[in-house]
């Protein structure tokens, strides 16, 4: 078929969240033409529609609406609103998700990005026929081509999934009562959030994970206080409970786990995982190989496939699967694309977990300085006793720094607790600079500030290793 020359691009992109979105605007940004092909009716991917922004708006109308934040301060009867239905929880959420969209809309529409509604397909290795509504079809043709489809949630055969009482992160967003209680399968990113964030609104709370441990990328004494703080909240923790079953009784949800014991709630959200949308991607058709979850192999430095015009980025390459790294590696991808050099990623990037208390952490754990047999010591700052924590109420939160007794480096941040996600950027700047402990004993920090606690646990490591 010959392509008309409205329809020949030097870069098509697949997929509009964090990665394709990133990626498109650079290219524009580098004088090429650029088309974006999404199948969704609106652009901003996962990130803006059901993963990232959906949970972060539910997350901080919770605490708004509840008064969370507050407790601390007025006791844990204290409520900012008597009832909080369904429809306050979506009304913040509509207005939010209509601002990114248009923002993202707007910045395309500037830099001149073309946007096609439909699902890309490869039918040859530089031309995507894109279906269309109404059963129309469009073939267009790319010198490059990236791969930024993301992910959605994996759905076992046996979990009986009914959008009303049984659902997957995607639907919990859209919710018409709240309920009573929860179970929520899988203790990762998204269950710990959204287990956190129902528990914070009094649901009763029951978290189910396979494995005896969860959340292993984080320093293990942040996870022993987020831990302490569930069961002080009342969040029923199941770890190492393997799921044998999951019915709908009279109206309740009931989890069998192995071992005997049996979870009823309201409602139960399942969120073990989530699988590559590479399926009718036509990748068979280029050679390109993904692995069980579907997964995409690529260069780390360049983002290329085995295909060296096309290239694949964000969730769709799997770890960190962050909307953060994926805004960076669309970048990276354009840039390498079309000739412009880039230096390498710096080392550490922060991962901000928001869960209710929230956390954030950079560079090495405990656990993994010790395996790297680096002498260390650690400093500890409780939120509470900076005067800025005293004031906000606080009576959670801890930050702990690792530093190395011979260089003096920081190794790594880790923050649980109120502004843990904003807090950490500064660790990430001294430790990818390469800074020391000096930098926090020897510069005065803003007076209340919870960045204080920047300076108390770095006094707390640097009275230990004099
Ligand atoms: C509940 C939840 C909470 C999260 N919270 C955070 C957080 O707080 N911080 C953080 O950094 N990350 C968070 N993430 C992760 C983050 O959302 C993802 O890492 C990010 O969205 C990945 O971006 P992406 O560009 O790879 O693709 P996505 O955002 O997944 O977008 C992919 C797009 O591709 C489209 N597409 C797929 N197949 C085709 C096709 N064949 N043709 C055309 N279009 C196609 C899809 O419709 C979709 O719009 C969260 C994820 C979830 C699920
Ligand atoms: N704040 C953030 O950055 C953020 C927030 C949400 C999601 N995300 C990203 O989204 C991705 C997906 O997150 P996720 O939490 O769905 O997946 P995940 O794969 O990280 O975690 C799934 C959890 O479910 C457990 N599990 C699997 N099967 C089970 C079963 N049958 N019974 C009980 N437990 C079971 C697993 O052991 C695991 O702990 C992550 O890679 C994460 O990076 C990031």
């Amino acid at each position: 078929m010959n392509v008309p020359a409205s329809d020949q691009y030097d870069f098509v992109v697949i997929g509009s969240g964090p990665a394709g979105r990133r990626a498109a605007v650079q290219a524009a940004k580098l004088g090429r033409s650029v088309l974006v092909v999404e199948r969704d009716k609106r652009v901003g991917g996962v990130c803006v529609h059901t993963g990232t922004i959906p949970s972060k708006t539910l997350r901080e109308t919770v605490l708004n609406l509840t008064g969370f934040r507050e407790r601390g301060f007025y006791g844990s009867a204290f409520r900012a609103r008597g009832v909080i239905g369904a429809a306050d929880l979506t009304e913040r959420l509509g207005k939010t998700l209509e601002f990114e969209v248009d923002g993202l809309e707007h910045q395309f529409n500037r830099n001149g990005v073309k946007i096609l509604h439909g699902a890309g397909r490869f039918v040859g290795p530089h031309t995507i026929e894109v279906a269309m509504a109404a059963g129309e079809t469009r073939q267009v043709t790319a010198e490059k081509v990236l791969i930024a489809v993301g992910t959605q949630p994996r759905r076992p055969d046996g979990v009986p999934f009914n959008g009303r009482t049984v659902l997957d992160s995607d639907e919990i967003i859209n919710l018409d009562h709240v309920p009573r209680s929860l179970t929520v399968i899988g203790a990762g990113v998204i269950g710990v959030e959204y287990a956190t964030i129902f528990s914070a609104l009094d649901v009763k709370v029951t978290l189910v994970e396979a494995r005896d441990t969860f959340l292993d990328f984080i320093d293990r004494e942040i996870i022993d206080e987020l831990t302490h703080e569930l069961r002080d909240r009342g969040v029923a923790l199941r770890l190492g409970s393997k799921v044998d079953d999951i019915a709908i009784e009279d109206e309740r949800v009931v989890v069998r786990l192995d071992g005997g014991r049996v979870v009823r709630s309201e409602m139960l959200m399942h969120c073990a995982g989530r699988q590559v949308s590479v399926g009718g991607l036509g990748l068979e058709v280029l050679g390109v190989k993904v692995d069980n979850r579907g997964r995409i192999a690529v260069d780390p430095d360049t983002l290329q496939t085995e295909v060296s015009h096309i290239y694949a980025a964000g969730d769709a390459i799997g770890f960190p699967s962050l909307a953060s790294t994926s805004l960076e590696q669309g970048r990276i991808a354009a840039c390498h694309a079309f000739g412009q050099r880039m230096p390498p990623a710096p080392r550490f990037f922060p991962y901000g977990i928001y869960a209710v208390p929230e956390i954030s952490t950079i560079g090495m754990t405990e656990e993994e300085v010790r395996a790297k047999r680096i002498p260390y010591e650690c400093g500890i700052a409780r939120l509470r006793e900076t005067s800025r924590g005293h004031i906000m109420g606080l009576r959670g939160g801890m930050m702990k720094m690792i530093f190395a007794t011979d260089d003096r480096r920081l190794l790594g941040v880790h923050i649980i607790g109120e502004g843990a996600t904003e807090l950490v950027h500064i660790g990430q700047a001294v430790l990818n600079l390469h800074g020391t402990i000096d930098y926090f004993i020897e510069n005065t920090f803003n007076y209340p500030t919870l960045a204080e606690a920047y300076k108390i646990a770095a006094l707390d490591a640097y009275n230990r290793m004099v």
